[in-house]
Order: structure tokens, then C-alpha cells, then sequence
């Protein structure tokens, strides 16, 4: 909800070293899904439309890399500004930019209430923003908390316990926090070094140099900040599950394709939303660009063999030309199908190598390209069983009876001068349906294992089903 009225502005501190989480990059700028991770609370914050300037504050040697990444990603309204030596340091040095001119080459319009947010929290929506915000506006600050999950103690000089905390009692400081801009900046500019060195809380400055008590927020469960490797690794896991939630499966109408066109969605149904397109549609660029645009990220283009790869740079050209910033890997699954019935291997090495060599290159475009190739041989299959006889189904265990149905037919045919009538024997097999729905369930299995992992290492390979 936005908070009418106020003029909101935020400061992401990303200035810090991540030691803890070891390695040569700063934590924010690992990348989680291809993607530096200060990028999706960049993000975050940019598609909130009441924000009006992000400051991102990044230390010297880093700023040049921070710009690019505002470049690449299309962030906007993203001004970078240098950090200092602790993370306090560095969010006075965002909230100076809107007090004191020579901080910036750009005049900004001092907001109303200034939201802070670390930028190694990538989780942020805008409810708990808004929240914060409007407390912040009533109480002069506001922060979001979470309760504690291991209990606090504090330990005497002997390393020995002294005493623990009623951890039903306390809670955990987490972010984002909003204050109104002028007690911030005042608590900053009163600050001693002491605080600016070693403090970690900027609720707590609020309080001892202007006297505000913020107003506690709870949060949800997805503001913790990445700290360890361990943060990396769920935060990469909570991306993917968040981009695995739909699938647009794009099919033709001829018979050859049909079949499986039809069966394919309703397999995924039982495990994600699916939204199903025509060839045709999809040729529709506003049509395609609009479900991408809704964020879907995943999409299987069900080809007869002979047109698959056109249809899937065709798909990819769509995709392309969306203005939307490929802020996550799109995954584009071509599905091959060959019901030719041979059972020799239906797609050349020369094939495999163009569907390979397109993949590398649709991924420089954040695109991964995988084939998987359905080869349905119409089985006809039937057990011959007494005529008029079934097979009792035993209960709980589908006994499929597969009958050898011979037809009597009477055939009259006029010839002219002569009703001819013949009798006709037919045997009609059936065609073993659930050989087909097994074949399309595994593919089905393999294209939410390929849209789950989204694993850059397989893309241009071609799965069987
Ligand atoms: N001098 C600093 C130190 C930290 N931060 C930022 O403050 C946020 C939270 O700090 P923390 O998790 O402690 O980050 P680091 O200091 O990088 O981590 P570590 O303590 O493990 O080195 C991070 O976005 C970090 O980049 C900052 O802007 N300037
Ligand atoms: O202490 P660190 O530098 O790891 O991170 C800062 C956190 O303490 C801070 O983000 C919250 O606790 C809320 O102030």
C-alpha cells in the first residue's frame, strides 16, 4: 500500500567486505542465479513506484562494478555512492547526499522518511516497505523485527555463563527500518566515533541522540540478511523455487503434435501452473511478451521434430525483443517429438551439434536452452483373449484389459447391377494409451527437474523421454 503523501527515499549500505562469508567477492556481489546478489534489493526497491531515489553505498574500489551492474540490469533512479570503513559509516555517507550538496553532483529532494535497508537482503515486498514507513512517519523510526530462534546469554569473565535472556522477552533487529530523515541525520551527525565504529543498530542511535523510540515492525520470515555461505546457498534456493512456479507450454494443432500438446500441460498441471499457447499465439508478440512480462520464466515449445529448432529461435527472438530486463535465466524447453517408430536414434550428431551451438548462444541472453526428445512408437498392443470374456480387475490393481475385439461387420456394397454383400472380418487393436501418458509423464518429470535446477551445465543437451 503506498504511503500516501510521503516522500520516501532509501540508502542500501553494500559497502562491507563479507568476511564471513569468506571468498575474494564481497558477499554483494556474488552472484546468485547469474545475478550479483545487491542486484535484487536494487530491484526490490525499484519496482516500488513510491520510492523515489535508491542510494546505493559501495566501497571505492567498488563502484565502477556497482554501476555496471545498474547498467546491465536497467536498474533506475540507482545512484552509487561511496561507503566508509563500517556499515554505519556508510549509511551516513548515503544520507548525506540529500543533506549536504557537495556529496552530489545531483541535487535530491530531501525525503520525508528515508528507508534503510542492507543490501545483502534480497527478500524485501513492499508491504512490510510500506509498513515501516508510515510507522516511521508517526513514531520518527521504525524497523522490522523477527523473534529470536537460539536463546541469548551473556557470558562472565571466566567464559562461564552469567545470566540468559527470557528470549520470549526480545527480538530479533532486522531490516528494512525507516526514519524520518531528520532524526536519522541528526543521530548520525551526533554520533561519536565510538558508535560509528562498532555500533551495529540504527534503531539504537535514533533513540539515544534524539530521544525517539521506533516503532517495532514484525516481519516476515524472508528478511534475514546473507551473512555465511550457507545464506548464498538458501537464497539461491528461494530464487529458484520462486521462478518455478509456472510454465507456458506452447503447442501446435497438427495431429502429429496434438496429442502430446494436449497431454503434456495436463501432466505438469499436478505440479505447476501451467499456461498453455498455440504456436500461433506465440507468434503474437504482445501475447508471449505478456505472459513473460507477467513472470513466467519457463516455457516449452512442443515441435514436430522436423521444425523444432526454427520454432524455438523463433520463440527466443520474442523473448528478445520484450524491453523486460532478463533479471533471471529464462528456461525454454524444445520438446522433440519423433513418432516415427524407428527405433534408430531419430536426431543426427549434425543436429545435436546446432541445437548445442545455438544453446551457448541464446545464453549469453540469460536464456537456457535444453531439448528434450519424446520418440512415441504407436505400440499396438493387445492381449487376445476369448471373445466376451474380460479379465476380472482385482480390487485396488487395474487389471487393463486390452481386447482383441474382432468385428463382425456386414458390408453391403452396390455395385451397380448387383448388391454384393460381404462379410467382413475386422481386428481391431487398441492402441496402448497409457504406453503414450507414461512417455509424456516422464517428460513431464524431466522438464520440472530441468526448470528446477535451471543448471547452466546442461543447457543444448537433448534428454529423453
Ligand atoms: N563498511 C561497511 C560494512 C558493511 N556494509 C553493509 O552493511 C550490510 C550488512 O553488513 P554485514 O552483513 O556485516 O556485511 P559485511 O560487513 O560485508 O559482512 P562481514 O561482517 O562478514 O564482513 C551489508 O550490505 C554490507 O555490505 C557497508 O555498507 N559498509
Ligand atoms: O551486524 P552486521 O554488520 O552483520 O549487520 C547489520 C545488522 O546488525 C543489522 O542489519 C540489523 O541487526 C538491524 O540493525
Amino acid at each position: 500500500m503506498e504511503p500516501g503523501g510521503v516522500s520516501v527515499s532509501a540508502v542500501l549500505p553494500a559497502g562491507g567486505s563479507g568476511e564471513r562469508l569468506g571468498g575474494a567477492t564481497p558477499k554483494q556481489f556474488c552472484a546468485v542465479q547469474g545475478r550479483p546478489l545487491v542486484s535484487y534489493a536494487v530491484r526490490a526497491m525499484e519496482r516500488i513506484s513510491w520510492i523515489s531515489d535508491i542510494i546505493v553505498v559501495v566501497s571505492p574500489e567498488n563502484i565502477e562494478t556497482m554501476k555496471t551492474i545498474i547498467e546491465k540490469y536497467g536498474h533506475k533512479r540507482v545512484t552509487v555512492v561511496e561507503g566508509g570503513i563500517t556499515r554505519h559509516r556508510s549509511i551516513f555517507n548515503g544520507l548525506k547526499v540529500f543533506a549536504e550538496k557537495q556529496f552530489s553532483s545531483h541535487l535530491f529532494q530531501k525525503p520525508e522518511v528515508v528507508i534503510i535497508h542492507d543490501a545483502v537482503r534480497p527478500f524485501v515486498e513492499e508491504d512490510i516497505l510500506s509498513k515501516v514507513v508510515m510507522a516511521a512517519k508517526e513514531h520518527g523510526a521504525a524497523g522490522a523485527i523477527r523473534p529470536l530462534v537460539s536463546t541469548v546469554v551473556a557470558s562472565a569473565a571466566d567464559g562461564c555463563l552469567d545470566h540468559s535472556l527470557e528470549r520470549a522477552r526480545y527480538r530479533a533487529s532486522e531490516m528494512p527500518q525507516a526514519f524520518l530523515f531528520d532524526v536519522i541525520y541528526e543521530a548520525y551527525q551526533q554520533c561519536t566515533d565510538y558508535d560509528l565504529d562498532y555500533g551495529t543498530e540504527c534503531l539504537h542511535l535514533a533513540l539515544k541522540y534524539c530521544k525517539t523510540n521506533a516503532k517495532l515492525v514484525e516481519g516476515t520470515a524472508d528478511l534475514w540478511k546473507v551473512t555465511y555461505k550457507r545464506d548464498l546457498y538458501a537464497a539461491e534456493s528461494i530464487i529458484k523455487d520462486n521462478l518455478s512456479q509456472e510454465v507456458c507450454v506452447i503447442t501446435d494443432a497438427n495431429e502429429t503434435v496434438a496429442q502430446v500438446g494436449f497431454l503434456l500441460p495436463e501432466s505438469l498441471k499436478r505440479q505447476i501452473k501451467v499456461e498453455t499457447v498455440s504456436i500461433s499465439q506465440s507468434r503474437n508478440d504482445n501475447h508471449l511478451q505478456s505472459i513473460f512480462s507477467g513472470q513466467c520464466y519457463n516455457f516449452v515449445c512442443v515441435n514436430d521434430k522436423k521444425c523444432a529448432i526454427q520454432e524455438t529461435q523463433q520463440l527466443v527472438h520474442i523473448l528478445e525483443k520484450s524491453d523486460i530486463p532478463l533479471l533471471h535465466p529464462v528456461v525454454l524447453i524444445s520438446v522433440y517429438l519423433d513418432i516415427s517408430g524407428n527405433n534408430s536414434f531419430s536426431i543426427g550428431m549434425e543436429e545435436l551439434a546446432s541445437i548445442k551451438k545455438f544453446a551457448r548462444e541464446t545464453k549469453k541472453k540469460n536464456i537456457l536452452v535444453y531439448g528434450l526428445l519424446i520418440q512415441y512408437k504407436p505400440q499396438l498392443q493387445s492381449k487376445i483373449c476369448q471373445r466376451g470374456q474380460w479379465t476380472a480387475s482385482r480390487r485396488g490393481e487395474q487389471n487393463v484389459l486390452w481386447m482383441n475385439t474382432t468385428l463382425f461387420m456386414l458390408i453391403s456394397v452396390y455395385d451397380g447391377w448387383h448388391l454384393k454383400t460381404q462379410l467382413k472380418f475386422f481386428t481391431v487393436q487398441t492402441k496402448d494409451p497409457s504406453l503414450l501418458q507414461e512417455t509424456v509423464n516422464s517428460a513431464a518429470a524431466l522438464i520440472m527437474a530441468l526448470i528446477k535446477d535451471r543448471n547452466p551445465e546442461l543447457i543444448g543437451q537433448l534428454l529423453v523421454a
